[in-house]
């Protein structure tokens, strides 16, 4: 009887309490809704937790299976082509569902190309042709920053970049059209959307020692939008040189399957030498506009070590250009290799090294064997399809090894203006074919060296009364005094295997 009155006793209490709890449960319920209301978007909450439990319950019946898509790969080195294949199917497909967006510019200069930002949650479905029906959820999610780095926060530094990802959520039965078919159409759709939205962008690294910092989730590269306006149909050069380069970067860069064949990595180098302003860096742009690359134009006086030059490498991505520019200003070439009998005096090298750069940074530890191994050691197959161009003003202080074929495959020189470029250069600027002024200035260009720059300067209308004929005039005037300088000593020597004049630039045959 006890036992009967106690559990009558209790259920009464029970009772109380039940009909209690569910009241207050309702008034927290009401309250927590209320709070949504006023500080989310009411379809965004719903949408967002009615649309997880609707799918956690349907996980108790058809469990979801989940493919994870992490932003780096291998070893957190380099960013997975996977990861950015995703996010720009994702951004061109599911904008529309994504409440919270975020925007970068896109190549055309009023459009934006928007993505899902971290910790967004949307819906694809499976196209009819792969079965159809099907509902996914692409979550994108990146983990805070860890709070305090002192404490070992973050497990290690470093490790959150890997951390970063997409996750496709699919149900169990939906598991073959999803790695069959869907995946490979995402990856496919996001390369088409990435080639439609590329802007090609032109790379320098920061310190290294901004980036070895323990930093969260950063790159050793900085960008800009590459928007140099060079182009070989504006570039004076020997039109038979010319061509042999326009040659040489189309078979490189249609040569995927010959590199495979032959079994080397799908690189190739080039070496621009020759004196300031004769257009090297001007020949690099117009590489890069002609082959659709992207620059990564390497700063080595801003790398403290070989490690640091290898993560530089590693984080460049294909079909881009890797520019060291006045390499034999950057580092001391000669201090990791024996040097050859015929190599310039260190000294020399040094006092050239303060004309143009400034000296190598002292803290820099980066090494010839560093340098070459970064050329054609076992990372440089990491990637494919790279141009790496080094450019110098003093071929002669090049260690051999930096610069034999295979290395540096093709070199080319740059020298001064002769009569052709001059014409083409007069055509590009002042837009005449002849004039009563070019044999004069023909002459004097077989006399005097000058600069691709110098006369291209000279050339350059400086006000509104100038006219071709002034520009010429004024061309005139600077060569003849370039030639009195000379006479009286103060002129610089001319190179003898320029005799032949007109040739501006020539091409190393491999
Ligand atoms: N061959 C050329 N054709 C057209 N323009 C040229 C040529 N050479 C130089 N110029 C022009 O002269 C300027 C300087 O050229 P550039 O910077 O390419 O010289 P450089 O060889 O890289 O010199 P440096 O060794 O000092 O780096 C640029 O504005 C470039 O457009
Ligand atoms: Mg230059």
């Amino acid at each position: 009887m006890r036992g009967v009155d106690g559990a009558s006793a209790a259920a009464g209490v029970w009772g109380g309490l039940n009909s209690g709890v569910v009241l207050s449960i309702i008034a927290v319920l009401w309250t927590v809704v209320w709070q949504n209301l006023q500080h989310l978007q009411l379809q965004h909450f719903v949408k967002r937790n009615l649309g997880r439990h609707a799918r956690r319950l349907a996980a108790l019946v058809d469990p979801y299976l989940s493919v994870t898509i992490a932003e780096y790969d291998g070893g957190r080195m380099r960013r997975a082509e996977a990861f950015e294949e995703v996010k720009a199917y994702l951004a061109a497909a599911t904008s529309r569902s994504a409440r919270h967006l975020r925007a970068e510019g896109a190549p055309d200069a009023d459009r934006l190309v928007l993505s899902m930002v971290d910790g967004e949650e949307v819906p694809d479905q499976l196209l009819p042709e792969e079965g159809g029906g099907a509902v996914f959820w692409w979550a994108s999610s990146r983990p805070a920053p860890p709070q305090d780095r002192r404490w070992g926060g973050g497990g290690g530094g470093g490790d959150e970049e890997n951390r970063r990802f997409y996750r496709l959520s699919f149900l169990d039965r939906h598991r073959e059209q999803v790695l069959n078919a869907y995946l490979p159409r995402v990856r496919r759709q996001g390369r088409a959307v990435m080639v439609q939205n590329r802007r090609r962008k032109l790379f320098t690294n920061i310190s290294s020692h901004q980036f070895s910092d323990g930093g969260y989730a950063r790159s050793a590269w900085t960008h800009v939008p590459f928007q140099h306006p060079k182009t070989f149909a504006t570039l004076a050069m020997d039109p038979a040189s010319k061509k042999e380069v326009i040659d040489d970067l189309d078979a490189f860069k249609a040569g995927k399957e010959w590199y495979e064949r032959v079994g080397k990595a799908w690189k190739r180098g080039y070496l621009l030498h020759g004196p300031p302003g004769t257009g090297k860096s001007a020949m690099i742009a117009a590489m890069a506009n002609h082959l659709d690359y992207d620059v990564y134009d390497i700063e080595l006086t801003s790398v403290h070590s070989n490690t640091d030059l290898r993560k530089l490498f590693i984080g460049t991505t294909s079909k881009s250009i890797i520019v060291i520019e006045d390499i034999d200003c950057s580092l001391d070439l000669t201090g990791a290799r024996p040097k050859k009998k015929d190599a310039a005096p260190e000294d020399e090298d040094k006092a050239s090294k303060g004309d143009k750069k400034g000296a190598a940074d002292a803290s820099s530890k980066v090494t010839l064997s560093g340098l070459l191994n970064f050329i054609d050691g076992l990372w440089s197959a990491c990637g494919g399809e790279r141009v790496i161009v080094f450019t110098t003003n003093h071929l002669e202080k090049l260690d051999p090894a930096l610069i034999r074929r295979g290395r540096m495959d093709k070199h080319i020189e740059m020298s001064y203006c002769r009569g052709p470029a001059f014409e083409f250069l007069a055509k590009a600027y002042l837009g005449v074919d002849e004039h009563e002024l070019f044999g004069t200035v023909g002459a004097l260009l077989r006399e005097v060296d000058m600069t691709p720059a110098d006369v291209a300067e000279n050339l350059t209308p400086k006000s509104g009364d100038d006219d071709a004929d002034s520009c010429l005039r004024g061309l005139v005037a600077a060569l003849e005094k370039a030639r009195e300088d000379k006479a009286s000593g103060g002129g610089q020597e001319k190179q003898p295997e320029e005799e032949d004049g007109g040739v501006v630039a020539a091409v190393d045959k491999e």
